[in-house]
């Protein structure tokens, strides 16, 4: 896909992996609605922008993904601005081990909503001679286990359980649209503080020592690292459906899980 006048979502996109993912596609040519809860980021965020790339290039809407209401409201009025969407990247999530059913709500339940809301859209749209594409972010946590963070683990899982089905049904009812899933490694943004908040953490904290030493060992990512996979996964259509994980070695495709065998 050229993303020349392309138009982007990318929810979580006021600062961490999402900033990075607005602006990869801002350099090259995409417009860009920014969806995040945290108003004073995203305002901050949307004036620089308008500095480098113009202001017509990018819009800040607040909305909690894991409100109806706030999520649907904010794409409309996206729509009612840009017209169309290209590419949506559901990215906004969080770890709060102790207020597990927020953390359901926002991370599997957002990556839901975003993906309806993009697939209703992106559906009704006539005449699209290049397919249409739905990123959603997991992490590793969501190819295996995370000691530290069970629930956080268990919703990265259903994100890339349900991208891999919803994948597969568009691509089978020959929709324009196609579904991949990006996995990254740790990355360095303000969600790492996790380990450092016994509140976020809840029961697990005593193997917070397994967690530090998994850092340790494979290292830490920065945002513009992941961000290079991203544009690859919007851009190459010979990737569509493909689960992806990114770690200091570099990029690597996440070969489908099997049903076990009856023999
Ligand atoms: N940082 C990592 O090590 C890492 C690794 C793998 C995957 N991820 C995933 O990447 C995504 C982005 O994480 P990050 O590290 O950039 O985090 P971050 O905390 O730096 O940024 C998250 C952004 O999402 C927004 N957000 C949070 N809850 C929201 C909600 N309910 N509605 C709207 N916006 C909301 C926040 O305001 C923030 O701007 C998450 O889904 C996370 O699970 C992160
Ligand atoms: C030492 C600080 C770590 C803080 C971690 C905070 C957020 C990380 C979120 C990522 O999505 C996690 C990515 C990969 C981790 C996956 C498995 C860890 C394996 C070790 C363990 O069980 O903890």
């Amino acid at each position: 896909m050229d993303l020349k006048d392309k138009v982007a979502v990318v929810t979580g996109g006021a600062q961490g992996l999402g900033r990075s993912f607005v602006e990869i596609l801002l350099k090259n040519g995409a417009k860009v609605a920014i969806v995040d809860m945290n108003e004073s980021l995203g305002s901050e965020l949307k004036a620089t922008l308008d500095n480098e790339y113009g202001p017509d290039r990018t819009e800040f809407y607040i909305a909690d993904v894991s409100s109806q209401e706030q999520f649907a409201g904010a794409f409309q009025k996206a729509i009612e601005r840009f017209g169309c969407f290209d590419i949506m990247c559901n990215n906004a999530g969080i770890i709060d081990e102790k207020n597990w059913e927020k953390s359901i709500a926002v991370n599997l339940g957002g990556v839901i909503r975003g993906t309806y809301l993009a697939l209703q859209q992106m559906r009704s749209e006539k005449d699209v001679k290049t397919k249409k594409v739905i990123i959603n972010i997991s992490s590793v946590a969501g190819l295996g286990p995370m000691i530290t963070a069970p629930v956080y683990s268990g919703t990265e899982h259903g994100v890339v359980g349900f991208s891999r089905s919803m994948a597969a049904a568009v691509k089978a009812a020959n929709a324009s649209v196609r579904i991949n899933v990006l996995c990254p490694w740790f990355v360095n943004t303000s969600l790492m503080s996790f380990l450092n908040s016994e509140e976020q953490i809840g029961h697990f904290c005593h193997f917070k020592d397994v967690t530090e030493k998994a850092l340790e060992k494979h290292g830490i990512l920065e945002t513009d690292d992941v961000a290079k996979a991203f544009l690859t996964l919007v851009t190459d259509e010979s990737k569509e459906g493909e689960v992806i994980f990114v770690d200091t070695d570099g990029v690597k495709t996440v070969p489908p899980p099997g049903r076990p065998s009856r023999e």
